[in-house]
């Protein structure tokens, strides 16, 4: 945000942007612009942009809460609209999905998604629908029982690395070994490829820091510079954050290209039992297409480049390395906050699966309060807090205009804490889904519009079925396998429990605890 702050870049923002208006305007005569909903009020010029600190889930909150559940910000170039509440949600979401399936981008999401030739960050259309197609069949779809069997490997490791690092006083520092464990899941389900894990190094893939550098692609994901608000401004990079793309990128296209060409050399059939998600998407590798061909031309057939096929696995690595990783450190830090929660997990742990053995994907369905437990955390802590979607064309919510190709924001962080939807919302209660609960009925499906951590309608999570069982499988595991503490005897009440936002909202510290074996059988 650093950049915003640069007054030598709004002056110069504003006289543009003046101009650009003035010419706008003359170009066409008579226009007026749809009444907009409620919102703060605008600048002449900026509009908003003084704001931009607030924009994060909790400032939207607050100023939705002023503004209402449907609110408009003008970000100088940039209409945004936030939607706030379950009804909105319904609407947008569900009701007009259609209008409401394409996807803004920021200078540095179109900078990492190879100039928007991935999957994610495709607008809604052929391209978007095939890709999206071929990574479910080949990924996502239960029958793919190498996904699966690649989260049951991975957690077998997590769980020997847990147990080795059992007896530190400072704990293992779950977040570092979580992000490990989700990058290896994808790593293995998605390119076959086989990793080394250790409990404290971040290597592990041959010559590249992949986690350093997929942690620094997350953390770009979030990132804003002049250009997301005065577009013909890019080039001004005080912050540093062009910089900081172009070596993210690099770093990850040489790993990608590394993994393209090993699967080209070894030729494995799409029909081949053991192909993997790279295999079906080098099926439709054309290298004389050009990308704007392959990704906005064909209707009924794909067409994909080398940029398109390093896009979508580049989706893959970040949407199913951080989202996983981050919401299972939230699990069990909502956990050691709340002992008595941890408590009744173990409980039922004991009583269904015993103390002899550790928990199986076959004990999942019997484990209601687990369930539970990992709703909860994502009601609290979505790991994707704002929705970001875009109009393909002008339409009408709840009585107010919304042009073409406005931003929309959805904040299911907000909704997931709204006082008004949820009792006692700021406070960690599983017990609240269990039957004799109050939200008992809820699910996260994406048809219940109070809880939407994978989103819903077109564009809501293909990862959904595998996250949530990702998430079950490591969190029964971490907690019927070990008791846990806090380091240092730090008390549960002392826990830090901040949230550090971007696109996605790790803790603010990573969380450290210390295990110790609970089993009567060697992990
Ligand atoms: C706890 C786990 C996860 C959560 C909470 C989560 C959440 C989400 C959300 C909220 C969206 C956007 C929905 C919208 O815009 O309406 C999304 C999209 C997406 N997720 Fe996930 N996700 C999770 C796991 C995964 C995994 C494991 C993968 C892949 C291995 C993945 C891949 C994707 C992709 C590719 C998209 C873009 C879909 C599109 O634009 O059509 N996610 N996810």
């Amino acid at each position: 945000m650093e950049c915003l702050q640069d007054p030598l870049s709004w002056v110069l923002a504003a006289l543009l942007l003046a101009l650009i208006m003035v010419l706008h305007k003359q170009r066409r005569p008579g226009y007026v612009l749809p009444p907009p909903p409620p919102g703060p009020k605008p600048l002449p010029i900026i509009g908003n942009v003084g704001i931009m600190g607030q924009l994060t889930p909790p400032g939207l909150a607050a100023l939705a809460r002023k503004h209402g559940g449907l609110m408009h910000l003008r970000l100088a170039w940039f209409r945004t609209y936030v939607v706030s509440t379950p009804e909105y949600a319904r609407e947008v979401l569900q009701a007009q999905d259609s209008v409401f399936s394409d996807r803004p981008a920021t200078v540095a999401i179109s900078y990492l998604s190879y100039g928007r030739n991935d999957m994610a960050f495709a607008d809604h259309g052929p391209f978007w629908r095939h890709t999206r197609k071929l990574c479910v069949m080949k990924l996502f779809s239960r029958r793919r029982s190498r996904t699966w069997l690649a989260v049951r490997q991975e957690c077998a490791e997590l769980v020997r690395a847990v147990a080795a690092a059992s007896g530190r006083a400072e704990g293992v520092n779950l977040g570092k070994l979580m992000f490990r464990f989700t990058n290896n899941v994808v790593l293995r389900a998605a390119y076959s490829y086989s990793t080394a894990p250790g409990p404290d190094d971040d290597q592990g893939h041959d010559e590249i820091d992949i986690i350093g550098v997929l942690r620094e692609c997350s953390d770009l994901f979030g990132a804003f510079s002049v250009g997301d608000v005065v577009p013909w401004f890019s080039w001004m990079d005080r912050q540093g954050i062009n910089r900081r793309l172009r070596a993210a990128r690099g770093a990850l296209d040489g790993f990608l290209e590394k993994i393209i060409d090993e699967h080209v050399e070894r030729g494995r059939k799409p029909d081949d039992p053991d192909a993997d998600m790279v295999d079906g998407l080098l099926e439709f590798l054309d290298e004389t297409s050009s990308s704007k061909a392959a990704g906005h031309g064909q209707q009924n057939t794909l067409h994909l480049t080398r940029k398109n096929i390093k896009a979508i696995c580049m989706d893959i690595m970040v949407g199913g390395t951080d989202t996983v990783a981050l919401a299972v450190e939230w699990a069990m830090a909502g956990l050691l906050h709340n002992p008595d929660v941890l408590m009744r997990l173990q409980k039922e742990l004991a009583d269904v699966v015993g103390l002899d053995r550790n928990v199986d994907e076959s004990d999942l369905a019997n484990l209601p309060f687990l369930k539970c437990v990992v709703k909860e955390t994502l009601r609290l802590h979505p790991p994707i807090p704002l929705l970001l979607h875009k109009t393909a064309e002008d339409c009408t919510v709840g009585g107010y205009s919304v042009p073409r190709g406005s931003r929309v924001m959805v904040n299911v962080w907000a909704i997931g804490r709204d006082g008004e939807v949820w009792e006692d919302a700021d406070k960690f209660c599983p017990t609240r889904f269990m039957p004799e609960g109050g939200a008992a009925g809820l699910d996260m499906k994406g048809g219940c519009f109070e809880l939407l951590p994978f989103g819903s309608g077109r564009r809501s999570c293909p990862g959904m079925a595998l996250g949530q069982y990702a998430m079950e499988l490591t969190v029964a595991q971490l907690v019927h396998g070990f008791d846990w503490a806090l380091p240092n005897g730090m008390k549960p009440a002392e826990l830090d429990m901040g949230d550090r936002f971007g696109l996605t909202a790790p803790r603010a510290f990573r969380l450290a605890a210390v295990p110790t074996p609970r089993l009567t059988c060697p992990v």
